[in-house]
């Protein structure tokens, strides 16, 4: 089996590169921090200190990276992606980004003869642990279906879905009816508890119903304990709100919901709460509460 390259080992990119050497998959990761490499080398994996030598020793190489900047920056600055890609290697970038900073990266990958994927990804850390991913494909199909083996181990499910932008386009969408339900939620926890009503009580009554989800069903007994231990870091669901209104900018399509919702996070963010979980947005809406 080809050994794959391994970018970021933030959350996600550690669990998935975990899950991946579990699968008996061979890996040379990499990592800006690199002390954070040192527990996947317990799980077997090599190291190398630079993107460029990443992609030097590997046929194809992922990167799991916090936002646009970064991804951008791993491809195209000094000791970068672009110094060793040649015809033959391939890169897929499955960091959320929007369509502009995967289409520049693309442009660039492929000038250099190189392949690229983009494959944002759908599922937080559990399901990157556990291999449950909904991986949302688009670009280059021979190298998606290179990828495959990778993404039936990473992923329940993969998409491919067409031309450059439109994984990233999906992926942003996604995240912003998330966000906003995240908001949503939080004022109901809140609005039930005012009320006189027990929020344990409200989770049961949701979870019977016709808006029963996963997310409620995960977030809501943690964040009643006020517990907004990180899976998905705040920070980056505001990124994803604001490429997602971005994009509704682009088409015209008003979201008033998604930019409150926005409005939102960037005020946890300015509260501090930026690199706890997401569902830490919660603290705004009881803040207008407890000052009541
Ligand atoms: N966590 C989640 O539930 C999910 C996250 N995502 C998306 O996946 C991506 C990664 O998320 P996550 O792992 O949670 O994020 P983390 O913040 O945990 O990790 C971010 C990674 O990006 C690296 N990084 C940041 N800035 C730079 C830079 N300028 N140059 C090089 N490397 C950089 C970090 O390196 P260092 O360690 O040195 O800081 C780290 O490896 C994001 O785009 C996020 O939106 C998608 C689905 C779920
Ligand atoms: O991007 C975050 C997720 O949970 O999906």
């Amino acid at each position: 089996m080809a050994e794959i390259g391994f970018l970021g080992m933030g959350i996600m990119g550690k669990a998935m590169a975990v899950n991946l050497l579990r699968h008996g998959f061979k890996l040379t990761v990499w990592n800006r921090t690199l002390s954070r490499c040192d527990e996947l080398v317990k799980h077997g994996a090599s190291v190398k200190e630079t993107p460029a030598a990443v992609i030097k020793k590997c046929k194809y190489t992922i990167g799991m990276l916090s936002d646009p900047a970064a991804a951008l920056s791993v491809v195209f600055d000094k000791d970068g992606v672009l110094e060793q890609m040649c015809s033959g290697k391939g890169y897929i970038d499955m960091s959320t980004v929007d369509a502009d900073t995967s289409s520049k990266i693309c442009e660039a990958i492929t000038s250099k003869d190189g392949y690229f994927l983009e494959a944002p990804v759908s599922g937080s850390k559990k399901p990157a642990e556990d291999g449950q991913l909904v991986i949302l494909a688009a670009g280059e199909k021979a190298l998606y279906e290179e990828a495959l083996p990778a993404f039936d181990v990473m992923g329940k499910k993969s998409f491919f879905l067409g031309q450059i932008g439109n994984g990233a386009k999906m992926k942003l969408v996604v995240n912003m009816i998330m966000g906003s339900m995240m908001n949503a939620f939080s004022e109901g926890l809140i609005l039930a508890d005012k009320s006189g009503l027990d929020p344990h009580t409200l989770l049961d009554v949701l979870d019977l119903g016709g808006i029963a989800n996963p997310m409620f069903r995960m977030k809501g007994p943690t964040m009643i304990q006020e517990n907004y231990s990180t899976a998905f870091p705040l920070k980056h669901q505001q990124k994803d709100m604001r490429l997602a209104l971005a994009l509704g900018d682009e088409n015209a399509v008003s979201m008033p919901v998604a930019a409150a919702a926005n409005e939102a996070f960037k005020k946890a963010r300015s509260m501090g709460l930026g690199d706890l979980d997401f569902s830490a947005v919660y603290e705004t809406v009881k803040i207008a509460k407890d000052s009541s």
